[in-house]
């Protein structure tokens, strides 16, 4: 069953001008057009380079963005339409990891604050409502300490122990900050956690305990996971689907294994050639695709395939003027996940369809 669905999501943000900035001349399409489903139970990697819109699409979830068009269901909710007032006592169980775990933390707060911030947000702790004492100082300071468990429990969970309750962000690592903002988001028990570059503000070192850490998380507790990443590797590394973006569209997904063995979209496959493999034998012989050109603006997107100004594969007219949907492929027909939004997908795989190499800064081709 899946807890997330997202249905033709597009978030457009207005470009203003005017010494007021009260005249509208165009529109960034962040996203435009997302569709896409998160098991529960199962993490769902986004890659794509910079500025593709892997962070408004997370932030469109939690409705920290406005919605301009289409769905977000979570647990059969449709989140784009809820009030304000619904919204925040939904949120709760969607919670967000943040690249920076110093930027995202108060630096006057103490970790035990922080942590409690959401709880009394939320009003969660304490007697359930009709139980235990009335309102007044009895029943505050059972709230209090039930809370005052959740926190730790929660900082347990992440490594860390109440030491922490007292101490303040920059007294910690950079590692152990962002087992904190992980524990911030794990005290409210979430059903979903929205991960935006968990690890790419650490040193290499620490990114395999944080991603680890996130992954027998997820195995106690059964934590669905939204995974935004630009590196490759560490989207593969937790990832049961992975979903690649290009300029606010999605143009391909697949389990983990499948992408990485078998990528089908030339954006994918660029991508990955641009990864660097240990063995300098198939170093030297691989695929390699450099893109030539930067990614175009997302307020004017090219039109039909938004990647066909840069792909070496391009077949004029169609890719020029039809937009590609993202359509099963290969085994996906017969129940998989593998979807490719590419005209000439299963050309180009099989190299029916030779790449035009001046679209390409340069294509090494690999042995076989
Ligand atoms: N609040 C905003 N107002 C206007 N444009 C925005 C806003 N937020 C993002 N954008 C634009 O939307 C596009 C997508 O940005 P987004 O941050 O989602 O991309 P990203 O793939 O997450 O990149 P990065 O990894 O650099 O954050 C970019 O062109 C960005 O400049």
């Amino acid at each position: 069953m899946s807890l997330l669905r997202i249905n033709d999501l597009k978030v457009h943000f207005p470009i203003r001008r005017g010494v007021l900035f009260d005249r509208t001349v165009g529109h960034v399409r962040a996203v435009d057009g997302v569709s896409l489903q998160i098991r529960k139970g199962q993490t769902y990697g986004l890659v794509g380079e910079s500025g593709c819109g892997k962070t408004t699409l997370g932030r469109a979830v939690l409705r920290l963005v406005d919605i301009t068009e289409g769905e977000v269901l979570f647990d059969g909710r449709d989140l784009a339409g809820l009030d304000g007032e619904s919204m925040r006592r939904e949120r709760k169980n969607l919670q967000m990891v943040f690249q920076d775990p110093l930027g995202s933390l108060n630096p006057r707060q103490n970790i035990g604050s922080i942590l409690l911030e959401g709880l009394q947000t939320h009003g969660i702790g304490g007697p359930a409502e009709g139980e235990g004492p009335p309102e007044g100082r009895k029943r505050r300071a059972l709230v209090l300490e039930d809370q005052r468990r959740r926190v730790v429990e929660a900082l347990e969970r992440v490594g860390l122990s109440a030491k922490a309750l007292t101490r303040y962000p920059h007294e910690f690592s950079g590692g152990q900050r962002q087992r904190i903002g992980i524990a911030r988001a794990l005290v409210l028990e979430p059903d979903l956690i929205i991960c935006d570059e968990p690890v790419s503000a650490l040193d290499v070192s620490i990114q395999a305990q944080v991603l680890n850490l996130l992954e027998k998380l997820q195995g106690e507790l059964g934590l669905t996971y939204l995974v935004i990443a630009h590196d490759l590797a560490v989207v593969r590394h937790v990832s049961d689907v992975v979903g690649v973006m290009y300029l606010g569209g999605l143009v391909e997904e697949a389990s983990g294994d499948d992408l990485y063995e078998t990528p089908m979209h030339p954006y994918t496959r660029s991508l990955m050639s641009a990864v660097p493999v240990p063995d300098p034998r198939v170093e030297d012989t691989r695929e390699r695709i450099l893109l030539a050109g930067d990614l175009p603006s997302p307020a004017d997107p090219p039109t039909g395939c938004r990647f066909h100004t840069r792909c070496p594969w391009r077949q004029e007219e169609r890719c020029d003027t039809e937009r590609p949907e993202l359509r099963p492929v290969g085994d996906a027909a017969g129940g998989g996940t593998h979807r490719v939004a590419c005209h000439y997908a299963e050309q180009i795989l099989s190299g029916e369809i030779r790449p035009n190499e001046e679209m390409a800064e340069r294509i090494v081709h690999g042995a076989g």
